[in-house]
């Protein structure tokens, strides 16, 4: 890890604005022309040093360094995140909102969510066929919408499934490259989470009331049931954006599923590998996640003042690590700009140096509850892919910007000439995956 002393300091008042035009490339950038891994910079008017790579993280995870209340920028929060739920809460509080979320993930639940998105894949895979052309990245975005929205449990009959998967769409989008299109996604962003927050929080009365059966397992349940530390049943605001929480960040998994398939069509013999060798899809699911970006960096506040490195980190600085740049990190990953795989056939699994979902402790910590799920679900995705149809790609913008947040191929990668072989998708749905991705992420 680079450090510099004194701490070198970003150039201008106020970076806010060059945050917005620069999206993933704000912190590495500065990290490379100060030649530290640590920096100072001034966002939104407030003071904030940014670190980066596997010890800066484990800096990050420790509870007693750091909390969430109020780090969050007020826009970032009502749109991406919502006002009340797991991400922001500190202590107890936290554990306990992340026990109720964590016990929606039994190996038993994984595995249907899994069996469900390899399910609505083939469904929509047929209407594939009939198509000139298909858009991987608004169809994936399609079949984990209604994945997630089906595994939380929720009542889809007579429901606008297309706004709803829009809503969930319009959530995660940040915006980026310049100022007038990241207000335009908060202003949309806002609204939709407005929208969805409505339908879930009348569903849940519903489930309280006792006038909509939910199946016990499911998240609509579990969090319409759930009650706080003092006893009394979660607050109505909190538990629709929790169980939002509980299903809304898959549509993330899109993105990366439109990379994987970059990543089959730049790297010959990919494909094949996933095609033929079983262990393969975890460690190019795995590789997808390092090296494409989705998260840019993740934000907190220092809890009481403490030293690090030299450095004195001082209450209330606002701290934020670099969440993309750590998973390239040369000090954990050798040739780190490039798309290798097999690299995880030997990962020390450290929770630190591979973070495109948090680090840390799963229970304890804010590391994302989602991500067993996203493995198995992108792995089965990417085998369906390879394995049950076959495809063409066609001459298309492929170039990503990564000013963006989300970045994606600029295409959202078009594939054509779709044919199902028949073969592979319901030994998809069967194949047990939990217990390992378990057992990995549970260490
Ligand atoms: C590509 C897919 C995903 C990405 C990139 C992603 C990324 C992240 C990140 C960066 C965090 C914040 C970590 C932190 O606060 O330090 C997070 C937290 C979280 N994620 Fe995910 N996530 C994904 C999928 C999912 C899925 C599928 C679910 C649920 C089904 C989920 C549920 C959550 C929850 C509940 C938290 C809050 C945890 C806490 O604060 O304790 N995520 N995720």
């Amino acid at each position: 890890m680079k450090v510099k002393n004194p701490i070198p300091r970003d150039k201008g008042v106020d970076n806010t604005l060059d945050l917005m035009q620069e999206g993933f490339n704000f912190i590495p950038d500065r990290r490379k022309e100060l030649e530290s891994d640590i920096f100072k910079t001034r966002l939104l008017g407030r003071k904030a040093i940014c670190i980066a790579g596997e010890e800066a993280a484990e800096i990050f995870y420790d509870e007693s360094k750091f909390k969430r209340k109020g780090a969050m920028p007020k826009p970032l929060k009502s749109s991406l995140l919502g006002e009340g739920g797991v991400h922001g809460l500190d202590g107890e509080d936290h554990r306990q909102r992340k026990r109720m979320i964590l016990s929606m993930m039994t190996p038993e639940r994984l595995e249907d969510m899994k069996r469900i998105a390899v399910e609505e894949l083939d469904k929509r895979a047929a209407e594939w066929e009939n198509q000139s052309e298909v858009v991987i990245l608004d169809e994936i975005q399609k079949v984990f919408g209604v994945t997630g929205m089906r595994w939380a449990g929720l009542p889809l009959e007579g429901e606008d499934i297309e706004q709803r998967v829009d809503e969930l769409v319009d959530m995660v989008d940040f915006g980026g490259s310049d100022v007038a299109r990241t207000a335009a996604s908060f202003t949309s962003g806002m609204a939709s989470r407005k929208s969805h927050e409505k339908w879930l929080k009348q569903l849940i009365k519903k489930v309280r009331a006792g006038k909509l059966d939910a199946h016990p397992s499911t998240p609509l349940y579990i969090v319409a049931h759930h009650t706080e530390n003092d006893g009394k049943p979660l607050d109505l605001h909190a538990a629709a954006v929790d169980l939002n929480n509980a299903y809304r960040p898959l549509i993330a998994a899109a993105y990366f599923v439109a990379f994987g398939l970059l990543a089959i069509h730049e790297h010959p013999g990919v494909g094949e590998k996933l095609k033929t060798d079983k262990s393969y899809s975890k460690m190019f699911t795995q590789e997808v996640r390092r090296y494409y970006p989705f998260a840019p960096a993740m934000v907190a506040k220092v809890k009481r003042k403490f030293e690090w490195k030299g450095h004195k980190f001082k209450k209330n600085r606002m701290v934020i690590l670099d969440l993309f740049g750590t998973n390239r990190h040369p000090d954990a990953w050798e040739d780190p700009d490039e798309f290798k795989p097999e690299r995880f056939r030997d990962w020390d699994e450290s929770p630190f140096s591979f973070v495109p979902q948090g680090g840390g402790d799963f229970y304890a910590g804010h590391r994302c509850a989602g991500e067993w799920l996203t493995v198995m679900v992108m792995r089965s995705t990417f085998e369906y892919i390879t394995k049950s149809m076959t495809y063409d790609v066609p001459e298309q913008d492929l170039e990503y910007d990564m000013t963006k947040i989300p970045a994606f191929p600029k295409s959202g990668f078009i594939i054509n000439n779709v044919k199902r072989t028949g073969v592979a998708a319901e030994d998809l749905k069967l194949d047990e995956q939990s217990p390992t991705v378990v057992k990995h992420s549970a260490e």
